[in-house]
């Protein structure tokens, strides 16, 4: 596996309301790894994952990117960082096939209908490709913004719960999916309450909530 420097962090600490959530955070995540962030409800998983993501800003200590503070390298760490947060991005109004065009335009505005169709095809969309999406089921429109991983380039995912209304068979193909892309050379940083069954030598979980 490669060992490319990629995402790091020292001495990350961050407070809300007078309550520490994290304090002198350091970890690393390089190319061929996955990183599992885990906790109790409350336990600021989310948080680090928008302070890594450069969403928040109320933190301090610092986040590297290829071993150079994310501020002095913030236009090549954006192009490198695919982030899925909570909200899922997915416009109820347009197809699902509107969506990935939309979503995915910054970084792939050469996508042809076929690699959007073959996308939404591998997360078990095929069929409905053309219906809006506020005719999707809470799983299906999950899965319509899952299908941008199929479709992106960039390095380091950055995902907040992505197996959320996500059924079991479609777990085990997502599990599946961020191994290849880390295998491939990628990077993930995920949070998810569901128990992971990776069986590879470069998935690794940090623990918040005291357990740091
Ligand atoms: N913008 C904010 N202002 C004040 N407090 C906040 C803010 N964002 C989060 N918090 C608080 O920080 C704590 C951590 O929230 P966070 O969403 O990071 O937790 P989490 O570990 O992701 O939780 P869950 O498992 O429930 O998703 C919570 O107590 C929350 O109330």
């Amino acid at each position: 596996m490669s060992q490319n420097p990629g995402l790091s962090v020292s001495e990350l600490t961050c407070e809300r309301d007078e309550r520490c959530l994290f304090r002198s955070l350091a970890f690393s995540l390089n190319s061929g790894e996955i990183l599992q962030i885990t906790g109790p409800n409350g336990s600021g998983k989310t948080t680090l994952m928008r302070v890594v993501a450069g969403l928040s800003l109320d933190f301090t200590g610092e986040v590297f990117w290829r071993g150079q503070p994310v501020a002095d390298v913030r236009p090549e760490f954006h192009a490198a960082l695919l982030y899925m947060g909570h909200l899922l991005g997915v416009k109820s109004t347009m197809t699902a096939e509107e969506n990935l065009r939309w979503a995915m335009g910054l970084h792939r505005n050469d996508l042809s209908r076929e690699e959007i169709w073959s996308a939404l095809e591998k997360v078990k969309l095929a069929g409905f490709e053309d219906i809006p999406c506020y005719q999707l089921s809470a799983g299906q429109n999950r899965r319509v913004a899952l299908a941008r991983l199929f479709l992106a380039r960039q390095p380091l995912w950055i995902l907040d719960e992505p197996f959320t209304a996500i059924d079991k068979q479609g777990v085990a193909e997502l599990e599946q999916l961020l191994v290849d892309h880390a295998k491939s050379g990628g990077m993930v940083m995920m949070t998810t309450h569901h128990e992971m069954s990776l069986n590879y030598d470069g998935f690794h979980q940090l623990v918040l909530g005291g357990g740091v």
